[in-house]
């Protein structure tokens, strides 16, 4: 990264880890003191005020480095590329979602519902499939071909043998990549390969900011050797398909490709069994979609249903002038944890890339 100071003669930085009101602020190249290339932050009261929120990935401004205690305080924060809620990530480029070959077994349909999840964030995505030794060549090469039809190009990798490392590490080069995938399939695996001295690092965070060990709910970006950011992302990890059912095609690149060549008859098509419709066909994953299609149309009967309820309980408590009561019931009985979570899951991962303020203070955690 280019050195590079704002008007006010500011440091530049990237916010690689939020705690409480601390935020640890990397300096661009060229910034950092020989001593020194993070700083301890807090932020100025102005943005406080402004109600501004700093997240891990955001361009900050620090003023007042303190280069003896290694502290700074955060003045201006530069307008997002990209905004994920769920991981709280700014400027994020890409996801790289990692599954196994085997063990634990492909499942090509779990490995579809986190593509899907993927796709609606918008980010570009970069798919690994580690443990490749597990299988043959001639079962490797099915996979390749499989998933280029599904329109994906995978890096297959083993960090068992070290192999495919550098293909997929190029891709990772000056980006700011959020990793993903199911447990089991070799994502600490990679961070500890990628990033050697990952365990030592988070021990001296945890030291300085005089917390017990670091709780790995936190999202923390990475340095990477070639240069570049990684997000070790957990609470990334459960797919969830909560998006309005007309957007799910859009999260297929076969059903993208058909629309390209040719539209449906119908502007909402839900590329069921509506008459001309360009989607519908015999490509792989379209039983996938389907069965995709019918949950996330079984989820907006749901929300629709707690919309209504919720109407018809506001009003009832007006009537009778029941302030708080009656709705605090009904929001406990309808809107579960869980079921809030999968709700918010889809929404909160979208950047909201064409405004990147508008969704920072909404309460979504
Ligand atoms: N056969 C094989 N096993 C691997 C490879 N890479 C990692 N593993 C093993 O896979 C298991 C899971 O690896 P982790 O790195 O913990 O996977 P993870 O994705 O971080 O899992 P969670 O922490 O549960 O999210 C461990 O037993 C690793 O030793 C590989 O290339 N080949
Ligand atoms: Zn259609």
């Amino acid at each position: 990264m280019k050195a590079e100071r704002t008007a006010s003669a500011e440091l530049v930085g990237v916010v690689v880890a939020v705690q409480a009101n601390y935020y640890r602020v990397q300096l661009l190249a060229g910034q950092a003191s020989e001593s020194a290339t993070e700083l301890l932050c807090t932020r100025r009261s102005r943005l406080k005020k402004l109600g501004q929120q700093i997240m891990v990935g955001d361009r900050v401004g620090v003023e007042e480095p303190d280069w003896q205690g290694l502290r700074g305080a955060i003045a201006t924060i530069s307008p997002r590329q990209t905004q994920l809620h769920r991981p709280p990530v700014a400027n994020a480029n890409q996801v790289l979602l990692m599954f196994a070959l085997a063990d634990p077994t492909l499942d090509p349909l779990q490995l579809t519902r986190f593509l899907v999840t993927v796709e609606a964030t918008g980010l570009r995505i970069v798919l690994g499939l580690n443990k490749k030794e597990l299988l043959d060549e001639d079962q490797q090469q099915q996979w390749q071909d499989r998933l280029r039809k599904w329109g994906y190009q995978p890096f297959l990798i083993s960090l068992y043998e070290q192999a495919g490392l550098q293909e997929l590490q190029q891709q990772l080069q000056g980006q700011l990549t959020v990793l993903s995938g199911p447990s089991g399939v070799g994502k600490s695996s990679l961070i500890n390969n990628l990033i050697p001295e990952h365990d030592v690092r988070v021990g001296s965070v945890s030291e300085r900011w005089g917390q017990g060990k670091h709780t790995t709910r936190h999202v923390e970006l990475f340095d990477l050797p070639g240069g570049g950011l990684l997000a070790d992302t957990p609470g990334f990890n459960q797919p969830s398909t909560t998006c309005r059912p007309q957007a799910l095609a859009q999260y297929f690149p076969e059903a993208q490709q058909r629309l390209a060549q040719a539209q449906c008859q119908f502007n909402d098509c839900f590329h069921r069994d509506e008459p001309n419709c360009s989607v519908r066909g015999n490509w792989e994953r379209y039983p996938y979609y389907l069965t995709l299609l019918e949950e996330v149309i079984a989820h907006q009967s749901e929300q629709d249903a707690i919309a209504n309820a919720e109407s018809t309980l506001k009003r009832k408590a007006k009537r009778k002038g029941n302030t708080e009561y009656e709705p605090k019931l009904s929001s406990k009985r309808y809107r579960r944890p869980s079921r809030r979570s999968q709700r918010q899951n889809l929404k909160d991962l979208y950047p909201d890339r064409h405004n990147p303020e508008h969704s920072e203070d909404s309460p979504s955690h």
